[in-house]
């Protein structure tokens, strides 16, 4: 099973490299990896599980943070509407996106980023992904607010980009333009 020592931290140079696309239909080790990420992701949200190895609450993960350049994510997760998401995603693509944009008021982290690092991250309000899921469907996501977040924040691991890129380097807490805070 996945626990936090097999998550490549801040540093490595797989974090700020470009994922290879995955060859489809999806072989038994890359399948058996992104279930094995889904796992991890319930896994860090059972208290028991979680506490007894030590793992921290993640609502998703992308292949680079286990050093295998490939893009795939995973992402368990229940929105503040309790929309539940639970998916692993081959090839993820944002097919469209609003203008305006949206952030956690709260910043964000990264289970990659054993540190605070402070200010708004700017992302889409609403977007469109289109990816293959585990059982080889093709899948046609609209995503706003939290979901939309969570899901920006995968695919940017998917293309070497972490959050902090995103924060403003004059003044971190800028509200970026036609933006609005996320409530969760
Ligand atoms: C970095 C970490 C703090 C572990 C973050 N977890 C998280 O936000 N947990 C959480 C939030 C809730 F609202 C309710 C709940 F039950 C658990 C997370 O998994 N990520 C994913 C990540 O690091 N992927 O690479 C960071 C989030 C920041 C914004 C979106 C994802
Ligand atoms: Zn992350």
């Amino acid at each position: 099973m996945i626990t936090m020592k097999d998550i490549v931290r801040e540093g490595h140079p797989v974090l700020t490299q470009v994922a290879k696309d995955v060859e489809l239909p999806l072989n038994e080790n890359d399948k058996k990896t992104l279930e094995e990420m889904l796992l991890f992701l319930k896994n860090s949200q059972d208290e028991e599980i979680a506490q007894k190895y030590d793992l921290r609450a993640g609502v998703g993960l992308a292949a680079p943070q286990l050093g295998i350049s490939k893009r795939m994510m995973a992402v368990h997760f229940q929105d503040f509407d309790e929309n539940e998401y639970s998916y692993g995603l081959i090839n993820p693509k944002i097919v469209s996106h609003s203008i305006a944009q949206t952030y956690l008021s709260s910043g964000e982290g990264c289970l990659s980023v054993d540190r605070e690092v402070p200010g708004y991250v700017p992302r889409y309000q609403k977007i469109t992904i289109k990816a293959t899921d585990l059982d080889g469907n093709e899948v046609k996501l609209k995503l706003r607010g939290y979901a939309a977040i969570v899901f920006q924040h995968e695919l940017d691991h998917l293309n070497g980009v972490m959050f902090y890129d995103h924060i403003n380097k004059q003044d971190p807490f800028t509200i970026p333009e036609n933006a609005k805070a996320c409530d969760q």
